[in-house]
């Protein structure tokens, strides 16, 4: 009998124009070496001061001219990754992994509870089956009006979830949609669904500002006994309360399908121990998560990005459960992009050049850092697991382990798993999970995944998996920006540095890619040299560049 002809669940592209780049750099290329002969023939004999400016100019083109190096290194073989879904839907049909979504919301006024509600709802509403679908939200605020908004979001579910499977809703975040949607196919259906949304939204921006739960509606839940003893947003005990159990036989939307699990998370904090941020909160969900629903794959996503293409799961499926190449990809990253850009975008917030241009190179060679949002992790890649040569997943297994334990056995016995000293003397935080100690927990921990034995993918689908906000203001990027190149920059400086730990274990060229983009507050130094030495030059006529 003929060996079954393997078909393959993704494509790997060679990005338009490589030929055309590479004439242009090869020109810039030469162009450097004019420069460098140039600054050598031409060294100042002369005065003290003109030598000194040259040099130092010199040097600055020379760091110029290596950072460039290492830019083209990481651009010259970009690839991109084309998925196909319906071959996925063939051959698995039903027989699906299940996913664990993991939200991250930390402040009730930053982030309010109704925009983290239409991300929680857009995650619900993926084109998955329900039952394989679990969303966690971690809401390190430790909010009682987030808790209420998410009981508010648990009910709208029950009618949007089939509303956007039946009228194919795109995006599946009913805030986004309704601002966008002009085609309607029901008009009464699309009223009466608008209206219930906008009446939720009224019910949770008036709790908000009210700043307190109205009586009768705490006496609906009995999560909200649990602030009773919350003290404040640094001092409580964990918070777990399974909101839709998808498992039970009231979960069911009005039409009567199964719902996806809906669990909120609020780990316990204390004044003497450190939290750790966004990471402890991933790692606490990582934990939680595994005796619930332990799901083998966890999406992550910031509370401000919800999903804006309900195929998602699917494309990032094509690319794990590949036969061939499949087994040795530990993530699968989609890009940030946003919906409220700016129209001339002038402090550059869509990080254009970064996602849809060097991210392909890194791709090429070992794939694309772990950027927060927006990626799919094989759970076991988080617990920290090494690869090995000839991995192989059944995916048609995996989900055979079934939790019999009742929704509030598993609230009550899982609280430790959140707890403040449960990771003391653990590897938590080190080997295992996020890493701690550093404000880019993702790019260290998407590193020492691939320094693992892992592979990592990008896909950037046609339209846009998640949109979140950007920071517009020249305030808002500059925070981020400072916090990003002052972390990345000092894990250059730390063990964490691409050429120290990646040594060996990740190709060589991804250890430069990984350098440029640490080194990219470096440029400041060269850039101020260049913007400010020749212009006093000019007033001094000390001559630095040749005659025309
Ligand atoms: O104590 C905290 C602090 C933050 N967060 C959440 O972490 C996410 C990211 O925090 P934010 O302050 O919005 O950082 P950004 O700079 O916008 O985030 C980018 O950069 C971070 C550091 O590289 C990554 O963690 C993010 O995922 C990535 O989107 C948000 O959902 C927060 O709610 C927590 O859960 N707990
Ligand atoms: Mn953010």
């Amino acid at each position: 009998m003929a060996k079954k002809e393997y078909v393959p669940l993704f494509e790997t592209r060679k990005v338009k124009g490589r030929i055309l780049f590479r004439c242009v750099a090869a020109s810039i290329f030469l162009g450097i070496c004019f420069i460098i002969m140039y600054r050598i023939r031409y060294f100042p004999v002369g005065g003290k001061a003109e030598r000194w400016t040259w040099i130092g100019l010199f040097l600055s083109e020379l760091w110029f001219s290596f950072y460039w190096l290492l830019t083209t290194v990481c651009r010259w073989n970009a690839v991109i990754r084309i998925p196909f879904i319906h071959r996925l839907s063939q051959r698995f049909g039903k027989e699906l992994p299940g996913i664990d979504i993991f939200v991250c919301t930390a402040d009730p006024l930053i982030e309010p509870p109704s925009l983290v509600v239409n991300t929680v709802l857009s995650m619900m509403a993926y084109d998955y089956p329900p039952e394989k679908l679990s969303v966690y939200l971690s809401d390190d605020g430790g909010s009682n009006l987030t808790f209420y908004a998410m009981l508010e979001a648990a009910n709208f579910s029950k009618t949007w979830l089939p509303f956007c499977k039946k009228f194919q809703v795109e995006s599946t975040s009913p805030e986004a949609y309704f601002r966008t949607a002009s085609e309607l196919v029901n008009v009464q259906e699309w009223l009466s669904v608008k209206k219930l949304y906008e009446d939720m939204k009224m019910r949770i921006e008036t709790t908000i500002k009210l700043n307190q739960i109205p009586e009768y509606i705490q006496k609906q839940h009995k999560g909200f006994r649990e602030w009773d003893f919350v003290l404040s947003k640094h001092d409580h005990q964990s918070i777990l309360q399974i909101l839709i159990d998808g498992r039970g036989t009231n979960a069911a939307d009005i039409e009567g399908n199964p719902l996806p699990t809906l669990v909120y998370l609020a780990r316990e904090k204390r004044p003497q121990y450190h939290h750790h941020f966004k990471a402890g909160s991933m790692n606490a969900l990582i934990r939680v998560s595994s005796k619930i629903t332990n799901a083998p794959i966890i999406l992550n996503v910031d509370c401000d990005m919800y999903s804006n293409n309900s195929k998602t799961i699917k494309s990032s499926l094509c690319i794990f459960m590949d036969e061939e190449k499949g087994d040795e990809i530990g993530y699968v990253q989609f890009p940030q992009c946003f919906f409220n850009l700016t129209k001339n975008e002038i402090y550059g917030s869509s990080l254009r050049v970064m996602l849809q241009l060097e991210v392909l190179g890194f791709d090429a060679n070992g794939g694309p850092s772990y950027m927060g949002s927006g990626c799919f992790h094989r759970r076991e890649t988080l617990c920290g697991k090494k690869y090995e040569k000839n991995y192989k997943v059944d995916w048609k297994k995996i989900n055979d382990k079934k939790v019999n334990e009742s929704a509030s056995f598993l609230e009550e016995t899982c609280k430790v798993l959140a707890s403040c000293t449960f990771e003391h003397n653990t590897p938590w935080g080190k080997e295992m999970g996020l890493k701690y100690g550093t404000p880019v927990e993702d790019v260290v921990t998407g590193m020492s995944i691939q320094c693992n034995g892992w592979k990592s993918i990008y896909l950037n689908p046609e339209r846009e998996g998640f949109l979140g906000v950007a920071p517009i203001t020249l305030l808002q990027n500059l925070v981020q920006h400072k916090r990003w190149v002052e972390g990345v920059l000092q894990l250059f400086f730390s063990r964490y540095c691409p050429l120290l730990y990646g040594h060996r274990k990740i190709p060589l060229k991804l250890q430069l890619i990984y350098s440029t983009h640490h080194l990219w507050a470096a440029n400041c130094l060269a850039t101020w040299y260049i913007v400010v030495v020749p212009c006093l030059c000019l007033l001094k006529g000390i001559s630095l560049f040749p005659k025309v």
